[in-house]
């Protein structure tokens, strides 16, 4: 098994929240740091948080988490409003005759899951923030059910989101991404590179394997023909890419630590692991939004298990 790749902060020392955030790269770094004594305390670890004499704790976490919470709603509409104003700039692309209607749909693909992830860092330290971040694909995937099952009609919603222009198709490849989405929010969030790393490369590398492999094309793969060698090698190193920028992302933003020598080859042996699953003839029965990120975050959880 792995050598110990990735560390979370808060299991090395107990107080380094606010020293992670100091090196916080964004813009949000002053709200943060006003609020340092709160998220030490909340941020850290529960253990340390349970030997504060309890009307200060009482004290000290209440406005943490009403500030935090002032904070996340803020975020949470910004990914509402992000999600639908980046889906209709795709629409209105696909109106102008300016992207064909697949390009745009893998565009979206690639896209959509990438910006939500790098979203991640903007939320509070409070426990509680997945569950905001959770709101933005949980919402999707409402939008997609309510598209899906034709109670409402966005026409140009259902054409830049399917392959045919058939709302029933919202249902499949489409809702399972932002399930994914969803699960990998709740199971993983930010402090686990396992969820981070199977969306980059659900994301990044399999529609990026589309991409080429429908322009590219050339040789086959011998296992599957309708599928090539262009697509899932760019599959593997834009997998791979993706997911090294989210670890040094994640790891520059104080949410764990990286030993870059043993990660590097984890996230490789994911991405090719993953490839090889893209390639296989089984997406009639398994969409490839359940089988690339399944398959990632089983052997994310085998090869990162060490250092959770
Ligand atoms: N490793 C891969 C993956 C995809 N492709 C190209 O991309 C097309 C679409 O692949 P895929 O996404 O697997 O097909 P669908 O499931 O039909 O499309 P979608 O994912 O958009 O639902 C294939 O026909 C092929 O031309 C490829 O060449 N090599
Ligand atoms: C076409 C798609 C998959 C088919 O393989 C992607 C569907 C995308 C969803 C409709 C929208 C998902 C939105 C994200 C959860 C949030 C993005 C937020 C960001 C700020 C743009």
């Amino acid at each position: 098994m792995a050598s110990l790749a990735i560390t979370p902060f808060a299991a090395r020392r107990p107080l380094p929240v606010y020293q992670n955030l100091e090196s916080f790269p964004f813009a949000f770094q002053p709200l943060t740091l006003k609020r340092r004594f709160s998220v030490e305390v909340c941020g850290s670890s529960f253990l340390w948080w349970s030997k504060r004499p309890r009307r200060a704790r009482n004290h000290v976490c209440s406005s943490f988490l009403v500030g935090s919470a002032g904070k996340d709603a803020l975020c949470t509409a910004a990914g509402f409003a992000g999600a639908y104003a980046w889906i209709r700039i795709f629409d209105l692309l696909g109106e102008k005759n300016v992207l064909e209607q697949k390009l745009s749909r893998k565009l979206i693909h690639v896209s959509t899951g990438l910006l939500y992830v790098m979203l991640w860092p903007f939320f509070s330290a409070s426990p509680w923030s997945r569950f905001f971040a959770l709101a933005i694909p949980m919402a999707n995937a409402t939008r997609l059910a309510v598209n899906g099952f034709g109670l409402l009609k966005d026409e140009g919603f259902v054409k830049s989101i399917s392959r045919e222009g058939t709302a029933g198709e919202l249902l499949r490849g489409p809702f399972y991404y932002a399930l994914v989405l969803s699960c990998c929010t709740v199971c993983f969030w930010r402090d686990s590179p396992v969820g981070m790393t199977a969306i980059a490369i659900m994301c990044g590398g399999d529609g990026i394997a589309d991409i080429v492999g429908r322009r590219i094309g050339g040789i086959k793969l011998p296992h599957n023909t309708r599928k090539s060698w262009a697509g899932s090698i760019s599959m593997f190193v834009f997998g791979f890419a993706l997911s090294v920028c989210f670890l040094y992302y994640f790891s520059t933003s104080g949410y764990y630590l990286v030993d870059w020598t043993s990660a590097i080859w984890n996230v490789a042996l994911i991405s090719f692991v993953a490839t090889v699953v893209e390639s296989l003839p089984i997406s009639g029965f398994l969409d490839d939004n359940i089988s690339v990120p399944l398959a990632s975050v089983i052997l994310g959880l085998a090869l990162f298990s060490t250092s959770m």
